[in-house]
């Protein structure tokens, strides 16, 4: 798991160890140089000649930038250090110059930025220490022309960073955030004016939430995490499940498990128009290993699914979680003229048996998934058990019939803001949907980002509500038991979803059912990294008396 904390928690982390006289600027710093040396050897071969340029800004990020200048300078790179700002930290330009390195005071001919950033953009490594925690806002004055200007001069330059076989003008330099991308929001994720995107992030103590959360984590690159020694308390703002985390919480069914533990999905999805959605829905639960999937809809449609599916049963009976609306026309009107074949109601009956609406009747509450056309059917004191999964559109529907001023671009410039506005409102887990998707629950975050850009398809969010209805299924006690599992468990589905597609066809494009089709696969991938817990070792015969 990646936890990443806000800037003012890991200020807070920092201030006893600084008032120790600990040095965690020469630890971040140190750790910063260590990881550009990795990365230079890596794509260049050596780094002996190897052209570094340090964009420094008047804070401790600029600080960090120029000790590790230091370092590399005198591991024989040629540092140069351009200043925006002429506070810049004074012991790291001493330390700088003491080892041979160069500095372009910008700050005392702004003119020259056009030029500078040419020359910064065909250097072989760019370290931006404009900022970092300290940021109020976008970037502004010099250096926001700088990295506006270094953005477009990088454009230009097509070529992969650091490859020897690319001539030497056309080569892009490789770009490494001084713990953040300067100019986003660190706390928030947004990108509000010029950022210059970095091809790995070296970030002190642990992550930051703009790290994971978009748009600004697409800026970040590769994050590595520095460990400075910083004692950061739980919760962290924002998590992001590794496939390790997913593994670990697998429920692998033993020798007495038998299909109601593993748990019952009822899926209302689908009508006459959209059968697809009923097929996709009930497949992916299938393929997540759902002990048994009942499809509620019209015989009509029941006949299609069982006909793709034979495992599906289609007669009312147990449900341990419930998969509500996709492919669903949503709003009264389509329930007023016949066109949702029945399946709001059936919907609504399904959501008032999860909610613990029946009482005994039906076994009490179990979780829920709710998508597409039935979120219209959402209350506002919904339980956290129930997760509504939105598209940016649908969520600020969602959000606008509850009397949010909001447009989808607001929902897409600060997705877990409104993601949390959502849950708020309605007591229900928010997972939104996106290239990162992020989760909002009681108390918890998460920002998934594990599926290729091909996964933006048609049905693969039914795909999605299917696999997260079987994987709620298989853990409903406890998710209705503790409120803030079903955020996990909805992170997780995320994330399986995701490397299914990367399964389903590595680096082209996927069909939602053939993603569907990769979960079973994916699965066993992630289970066979599971190290075996509480093995009993070989017995040992006993020492034979001397
Ligand atoms: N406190 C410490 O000892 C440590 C701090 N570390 C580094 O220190 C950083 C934080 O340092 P600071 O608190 O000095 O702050 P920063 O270096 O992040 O930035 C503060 C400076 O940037 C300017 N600034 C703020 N917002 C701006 C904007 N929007 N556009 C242009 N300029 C802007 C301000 O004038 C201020 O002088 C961390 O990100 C990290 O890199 C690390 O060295 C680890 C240890
Ligand atoms: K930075």
């Amino acid at each position: 798991m990646i936890s990443a904390w806000s800037a003012a928690d890991v200020r807070a982390a920092e201030e006893p160890l600084l008032a120790e006289g600990v040095p965690l600027m020469e630890r971040a710093s140190f750790a910063l140089a260590t990881q550009v040396v990795r990365d230079v050897a890596a794509r260049r071969g050596t780094v002996r000649g190897a052209r570094v340029v340090l964009l420094v800004g008047a804070g401790n990020n600029g600080g960090d930038a120029l000790h590790a200048g230091a370092v590399l300078a005198r591991r024989g790179l040629g540092v140069t250090a351009v200043l925006v700002d002429e506070r810049a930290h004074p012991g790291g330009l001493t330390a700088l110059r003491r080892a041979g390195g160069r500095v372009v005071e910008l700050f005392a001919a702004p003119g020259r930025v056009g030029a500078v950033a040419g020359d910064v953009a065909r250097s072989d490594v760019v370290l931006d220490g404009l900022v970092g925690l300290g940021a109020r806002g976008p970037l502004r004055g010099l250096a926001a022309d700088l990295v506006a200007a270094l953005v477009g001069a990088l454009e230009t330059a097509q070529a992969p960073a650091l490859d020897e076989a690319a001539p030497r003008a056309t080569r892009r330099a490789w770009v490494v955030a001084v713990d953040v991308p300067s100019g986003i929001g660190v706390d928030d994720g947004a990108v509000a004016g010029p950022v210059l995107a970095a091809d790995r992030t070296v970030t002190f103590g642990a992550a930051k939430p703009g790290l994971l959360l978009p748009p600004a984590a697409g800026l970040a690159g590769e994050v590595a995490v520095v460990d400075i020694g910083l004692h950061l308390d739980d919760p962290p703002a924002v998590r992001r499940l590794e496939p390790d985390d997913v593994a670990r919480s697998w429920p692998v069914p033993g020798a007495a498990d038998h299909k109601y533990t593993r748990g019952v999905v009822g899926v209302v999805a689908g009508t006459a128009t959209y059968p697809g959605a009923a097929v996709l829905t009930t497949t992916g639960a299938v393929c997540a290993g759902a002990g048994m999937v009942r499809y509620r809809g019209s015989v009509e449609v029941g006949r299609v699914v069982v006909g793709a599916r034979p495992e599906v049963v289609t007669v009312p009976g147990r449900v341990q979680a419930w998969v509500v609306g996709p492919g669903v026309p949503g709003g009264p009107e389509a329930e007023d003229e016949g066109q949702d074949d029945g399946q709001h109601e059936r919907g609504r009956a399904g959501l008032v048996a999860a909610s613990g609406g029946l009482g005994g009747l039906a076994g009490g509450p179990v979780p829920a998934v709710v998508d597409a056309g039935g979120l219209g059917l959402l209350d506002d004191d919904s339980p956290p058990w129930f997760v509504v999964t939105p598209h940016a559109g649908e969520l600020t529907a969602l959000l606008r019939s509850r009397g949010e001023d909001v447009r989808r671009a607001d929902v897409e410039a600060e997705p877990l803001r409104w993601a949390r506005r959502a849950h708020d409102l309605t007591g229900a887990t928010v997972l939104l949907k996106g290239g990162v998707t992020v989760v909002a629950g009681p108390g918890v975050a998460y920002a998934q980002s594990d599926g290729p850009g091909w996964l933006a398809t048609a049905g693969a969010g039914d795909v999605l509500a299917g696999l997260l209805g079987a994987m709620l299924a298989a853990r409903a006690d406890e998710v209705v038991r503790h409120p803030e599992r079903a955020a996990e468990v909805a992170a997780a589905a995320a994330l399986v979803h995701g490397r299914a597609a990367h399964r389903a066809n590595p680096g082209g494009p996927v069909a939602a059912l053939d993603v569907a089709h990769a979960v079973p696969a994916e699965v066993a991938r992630l289970l066979s990294s599971r190290r075996p817990r509480g093995t009993c070792p070989p017995t040992r015969r006993p020492e034979e008396p001397a």
